[in-house]
């Protein structure tokens, strides 16, 4: 059998696809049926290696997981139900044996399942350099629905879904780049399982669609003050957020001031979903969430002003003058 066959035979997705998926992996593009009331939601984003990920920090399962859960999460800051996947992926020529590389789409199938996503296709190229993944996923939303950035209001309260600071402690901890052996074992666990296996979070983002109300959603992959300012700038409003209000892991309070808001006000890989939506519906949002069994945090306020992010921490107001990860 030709090699590329054999290899293309061996990534496709072992469970039975989806009624969805017309034509899947195996001819010159998918054909996917579309869904009355709903519109396509499409989002892409790439893992390159030593940027995104190294052999110190992840598995090749944990790459795949990761690549398929990153996107996942830009379809959760939609409120859409995350339906197909392609990925696109250049292996270098040295280090990336069949074997390892085939090891990334168990972790891909593994991130797909819980919302039972499809792969409907992709393209394998080698690389004489690092390896890059690249992963295309679509969902559905109502038609009705706009949770985008430039939906935040003056009085509006800011929530997260989660803690904050945990991946980018995990990522720390994985590069050796502070003396975290304070930090009890399972707890350090717990901080690399963050970096490793984000999850992310469709049913809070599907709890802002289905309530059918004004709000704007984002995914945190760049730090809770890049994707504020993202939401302040799109809405032209001031975000102000709370120090003391954004929930962190425990283990995280006893380090200095500085390397806390590095972690968590500008770490980044969260995946966690920060929010901004009328007062007037913080009590059914909550019951909701309870009821979905999904966590909303309130860390702010949304106010008039310039487009900005403000923190109050210690007893002061500063608007934030860094951003988060930023590739240049
Ligand atoms: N090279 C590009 N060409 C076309 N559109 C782009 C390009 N890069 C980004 N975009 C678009 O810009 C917008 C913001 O992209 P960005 O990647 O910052 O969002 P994100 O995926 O939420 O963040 P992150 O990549 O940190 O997860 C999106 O609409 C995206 O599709
Ligand atoms: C080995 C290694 N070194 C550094 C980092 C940190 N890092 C890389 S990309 C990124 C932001 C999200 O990227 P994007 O904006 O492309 O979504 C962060 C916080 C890492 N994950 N692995
Ligand atoms: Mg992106
Ligand atoms: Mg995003
Ligand atoms: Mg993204």
């Amino acid at each position: 059998m030709d090699q590329e066959f054999e290899w293309i035979e061996s990534i496709k997705q072992k469970r039975k696809t989806g009624e969805s998926v017309i034509v899947g992996v195996g001819d010159d593009a998918a054909i996917v049926s579309g869904v009355a009331g709903f519109y396509d939601v499409i989002a892409v984003d790439t893992m390159v290696e030593d940027i995104h990920f190294s052999s110190v920090t992840m598995t090749p399962e944990d790459i795949g997981y990761k690549a398929l859960a990153v996107n996942i999460s830009d379809l959760a800051a939609m409120g859409a139900i995350p339906r197909h996947y392609i990925v696109s992926i250049a292996i270098p020529k040295k280090g990336w044996p069949q074997e390892k590389t085939r090891r990334i789409y168990e972790g891909l199938e593994e991130a797909a399942e819980k919302d039972g996503m499809d792969l409907i296709g992709g393209d394998t190229v080698s690389t004489s350099d690092k390896l890059v993944i690249t992963v295309t996923v679509t969902g559905i939303v109502e038609t009705s629905v706009r949770l985008t950035r430039d939906q935040a209001e003056p009085g509006d309260v800011i929530v997260v879904t989660g803690p904050l600071g945990s991946s980018p402690a995990g990522l720390d901890l994985l590069l050796g780049q502070d003396d975290m052996t304070a930090i009890p074992e399972t707890e350090q666990e717990a901080l690399v399982k963050a970096h490793q296996r984000p999850v992310p979070q469709v049913k809070a983002g599907r709890l802002f669609a289905e309530m059918g109300i004004r709000a704007a959603l984002n995914d945190i992959s760049d730090g809770i003050a890049r994707e504020a300012k993202e939401i302040a700038e799109a809405s032209s409003v001031r975000m102000v957020l709370d120090w003391n209000r954004i929930p962190k892991p425990d283990v995280l309070t006893g380090f200095p001031m500085s390397k806390q808001q590095d972690w968590v006000l500008y770490g980044g890989e969260e995946f966690q979903l920060v929010a901004a939506f009328s007062r007037e519906h913080w009590r059914e949002v909550c019951l909701r969430a309870q009821t979905a069994g999904v966590s909303i945090f309130p860390v702010g306020m949304v106010e008039q002003g310039d487009a900005a992010v403000d923190l109050i921490c210690e007893g002061k107001r500063e608007t934030l003058t860094r951003s988060g990860y930023a590739h240049f």
